[in-house]
């Protein structure tokens, strides 16, 4: 271990807890924009956190003053109980952070970079051939590592981006929206590469504009609108928000007014609507339920021919908390 590397217990901020991040009350402006709105988050060891917002919300300044690479105008980022800042190298050095531009040379094999990046980073022979064996294997890059990283495709120069920022062992890394203009096989293999990282004990902090990639890699997710978090909680948490309720469409022939005063008498149908052909039901957890609302109508003498079940996602939490959709 380098001399950087040991916690100096002298210098951390007597109330930090055990977390590896504390967010605490971040502003930034520009000009008379407010980018950041008094943003506050913790991240503890393991836990990936998503702060998941559209264009603009105020993601990569959040993380530009985490990372110690602008300063904020009020607030304090902790990382593992010590301040950040921009003249902190001895912090800096617990974080990797993977920007959303690339940085690597062309033509060196994916090998070859992570070598050069790992010297810049001082590890010494050995302890850097094991590292860059070691992060191949994590970014899933071992079978390509000894070919030029110019043909390399878009997604597997995002894995080298990403395995770049891990090769100091860091204890929180920074993901800036790691899957943008990337085909879906690519992303697949990036969320696998972060998804590998939890499960090394690393904490992650995840800036996506993607609900299904909060929804997949998160532990916790923070909703960031106009500069604030809006809400934050598991996704299961964040989708009580919105009332929790699901919707089950039942299709079919028979009585539809028969079958819709049956499935009325059930405790967990709270509404039922009825069009000639159809029921639309508001239930409470609709997976649960399915089974005896299906039974209840055909009891009721309905011959169905098609159910749907739609259950609230991050994007219905997004609309009720700003009215706004998340994609542009
Ligand atoms: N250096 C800057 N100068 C002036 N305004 C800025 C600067 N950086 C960010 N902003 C503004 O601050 C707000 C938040 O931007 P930020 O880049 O943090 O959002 P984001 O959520 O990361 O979105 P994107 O994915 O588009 O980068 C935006 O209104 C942006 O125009």
């Amino acid at each position: 271990m380098s001399a950087d590397t040991v916690p100096d217990e002298s210098t951390r901020v007597p109330d930090a807890g055990d977390d590896v991040l504390v967010v605490r009350s971040l502003v930034r402006r520009f000009g008379g924009i407010t980018a950041v709105d008094d943003v506050s988050f913790r991240i503890g060891q393991g836990e990936t956190y998503g702060l998941l917002g559209p264009n603009g919300a105020g993601k990569t300044t959040t993380i530009s003053m985490v990372a110690g690479l602008i300063r904020a105008d009020s607030g304090a980022t902790l990382v593992n109980g010590r301040e950040m800042g921009p003249d902190r190298v001895d912090v800096k050095h617990h974080i990797g952070l993977v920007p959303q531009n690339l940085a690597i040379y062309p033509d060196l094999t994916g090998r070859e970079n992570l070598r050069y990046f790992g010297r810049l980073q001082r590890l010494g022979r050995e302890a850097l051939d094991r590292r860059v064996d070691e992060v191949l294997e994590l970014i899933g890059l071992t079978d390509r590592a000894g070919d030029l990283t110019k043909e390399y495709s878009g997604g597997m120069k995002r894995r080298l981006n990403i395995g770049i920022g891990l090769l100091h062992q860091p204890r929180l890394l920074i993901l800036d929206e790691p899957t943008v203009g990337v085909d879906p096989q690519s992303r697949h293999a990036i969320l696998e590469s972060v998804e590998a990282l939890s499960v090394e004990g690393m904490a992650v902090l995840y800036t996506t504009h993607y609900m299904e990639e909060a929804e997949r890699l998160c532990d916790r997710i923070g909703i960031i609108d106009e500069g604030r978090i809006q809400a934050e909680g598991s996704r299961d948490e964040l989708v009580r928000l919105t009332g929790g309720v699901d919707h089950i469409r039942l299709n079919g022939s028979g009585d539809i007014d028969v079958a819709a005063d049956a499935l009325r008498e059930l405790p967990e149908v709270e509404q039922v609507d009825a069009d000639r052909r159809t029921l639309y039901l508001t239930v409470r957890d609709a997976p649960t339920a399915v089974a005896r609302i299906v039974t209840s109508a055909t009891r009721a003498g309905l011959s169905l021919t098609d159910v749907e079940i739609t259950r609230p996602d991050l994007e219905s939490v997004f609309l009720h908390l700003t009215g706004k959709a998340l994609r542009d």
